[in-house]
């Protein structure tokens, strides 16, 4: 029983085929989310920049709009009050309540202070701090009284309420240009109705928002707290601040105070020597990309083994009849086995290949059969002498030993019949070369007709002699030599130089029980003896070999 395993061996092709194809899928797709990734990544930086950048030039717009109303207010405020009314609290008060009736950009109203810094002349509402203020060191008060315009104070922290303002201020002249008091409005920026948005922290839920001054290098506003009226880096700390210091507009990547890498854009509120910056955690930038990464790695590896399986599945279904057959020839190669048809038709190239090696088997054993055949032929052929038909020499000497062998096993005799034709010389001599080989051919034939049984053996030893083989003993040796000796002679081939007239055939006879370390050669010089024995006695008979005493 074959395992899933054995199935997916590294040998087989489908295996070596499933590991390639979903390594060369995985690397792909890999590659591919990869690209993708770094593309989306791209896109979402540019997306992320622009709308970053149109939200700073935005806010810095609005600032600006919002610092332009309010100033202009405060100027149509100043253009209502004639200097002959700037010591009349209640005409100030009452020109400042009309005044503000009509706006919500000033919840801390407005009061005219006395140009010595010192007191308020009129305010309306009544902030009870206010009134003993002493206002006369501050920088904007002193610039308001130098200038003939609306100013606008730096930015600094209220000394009641902690927060961040900035005040405008006109100065109120007579018509010698004698200061008689200054209007002034604070403007939080953090009440409602101006920056208030910047500081709410679900506004800036992703991103954040940062007014600047650059005149006093400080955080103005943040939807972090912690940040506002905070330095910003110094010089070379960070690139993109220095370039927006240096009045760079646009977008770049900086840090925050934890170090974090951010996109951010920057805006000039250039009237006001301020500048927004808005700014996101790269972090929270590709946060749904990355998210999106996890879910397509762990997508990309589900499908990735889904398609290792699929592809082991199908190319193990399309290869497996391919593999039965490699193990079918392997198997017939291996074990030497006889080759045969291999199983496993399919419709396709594996089909035809196995078509094709079927019919290439078919060739080769028919070919086999063919080459079997003539080699059986040329053995035989190799065994046959040419001229009589009967085994020739090459066979008599095999089948020769081969029997000495058995007979020395068995201790059994063997009896060798040397024959030789009288006077084939002269018969040659007198009828000619192809009359005497027909005579050969006749004797043989008949001598091999004469000898019936299956133990008996015959053979042409060369020339006109012949040799029987016998797997019995002298005695049978005998009768045997005397029916052959009888076959040849009642032939009756005339032989006019014979003392007989006719053909006739001599024979020796020798008979062994082969033993250990003999050779069959005796036996044939044993019946050679014995043969020329009857040649001396006059031909046309037998003799035994006698073993000398
Ligand atoms: N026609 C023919 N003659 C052969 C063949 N083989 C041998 N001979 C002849 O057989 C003759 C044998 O002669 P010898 O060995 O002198 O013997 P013999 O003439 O038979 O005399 P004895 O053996 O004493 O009777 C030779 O003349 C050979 O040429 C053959 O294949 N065909």
């Amino acid at each position: 029983m074959k395992t899933l395993l054995d199935h997916m061996a590294p040998s087989r092709i489908s295996t070596k085929l499933s590991i390639y194809v979903s390594a060369f899928i995985v690397v792909a797709f890999t590659l591919l989310q990869i690209y993708n990734f770094l593309i989306i990544k791209s896109e979402i930086k540019n997306q992320i920049n622009k709308e970053q950048y149109t939200k700073a030039k935005f806010i810095a717009k609005d600032i600006k709009n919002k610092i332009d109303k309010r100033t202009k207010f405060l100027v149509a405020l100043a253009d209502l009050i004639p200097p002959e009314q700037m010591q009349s609290e209640d005409f100030l008060t009452e020109k400042i309540k009309e005044h503000i009736a009509f706006t919500n950009f000033f919840p801390q109203g407005f009061a005219v202070i006395n140009p010595t810094g010192k007191g308020v002349i009129a305010e309306y509402p009544v902030i009870p701090s206010r009134k003993n203020l002493d206002l006369s060191n501050r920088e904007w008060l002193i610039n308001a009284k130098n200038s003939q315009h609306i100013i606008i104070s730096s930015p600094f922290r209220s000394e009641v309420t902690d927060e961040v303002l900035v005040v405008i201020a006109k100065a109120l002249r007579d018509k010698n240009g004698q200061v008689l008091g200054i209007l002034e409005a604070p403007i939080f920026l953090n009440r409602p109705g101006f920056m208030e948005y910047i500081f709410d922290h679900d506004y800036n839920e992703t991103s954040d928002t940062l007014v600047i001054s650059r005149a006093s290098q400080i955080f103005l506003a943040s939807s972090t707290p912690s940040l506002v009226f905070k330095s910003i880096p110094k010089r070379g700390e960070d690139i993109f601040y220095d370039q927006v210091m240096d009045g760079f507009n646009g977008v770049g990547d900086t840090v925050d105070a934890s170090g974090d890498e951010m996109l951010a854009a920057a805006a000039n509120i250039s009237f006001l020597n301020w500048f927004v910056i808005v700014r996101t955690p790269v972090d929270k930038v590709y946060q749904t990309i990355n998210e999106s990464l996890e879910t397509s790695i762990i997508s990309g590896v589900i499908v990735s083994l889904a398609v290792f399986l699929a592809i082991t599945f199908f190319l193990f279904f399309f290869f497996n009849p391919l593999k039965e057959a490699a193990e079918s020839v392997k198997e017939m190669v291996l074990n030497k086995q006889p080759l045969k048809h291999i199983e496993g038709y399919k419709n396709d190239e594996i089909g035809d290949l196995i078509v094709g090696f079927n019919a290439v088997i078919d060739m080769v054993n028919e070919r086999r059969d063919k080459l079997e055949k003539s080699n059986a032929t040329l053995e035989s052929l190799s065994q046959i002498d040419d001229l009589t038909g009967v085994f020739n020499r090459r066979w008599l000497d095999h089948t020769l030993n081969k029997l000495w062998q058995v007979k020395t096993r068995s201790q059994e005799p063997l009896t060798l019949l040397l024959i030789d034709i009288d006077e084939f010389k002269k018969f040659n001599d007198t009828y000619g070369h192809i009359a005497g080989d027909k005579c050969l051919k006749k004797v043989a034939e008949n001598i091999q007709k004469s000898i019936n049984r299956p133990t008996d053996f015959f053979a042409r030893y060369g020339g006109e002699e012949f040799v029987i083989l016998l797997e019995g003993d002298l005695v049978e040796g005998f009768a045997i030599a005397e029916k052959t000796r009888q076959v040849v002679n009642n032939l009756q081939i005339t032989h006019s130089e014979s003392p007989y007239d006719h053909v006739t055939i001599s024979l020796g006879v020798s008979s062994v029980i082969p033993q250990l370390n003999t050779d069959s050669v005796e036996l044939v010089k044993q019946a050679d003896l014995a043969l020329y024995q009857s040649k001396r006695r006059g031909k046309n008979r037998y003799e035994c070999f006698q073993h000398k005493e």
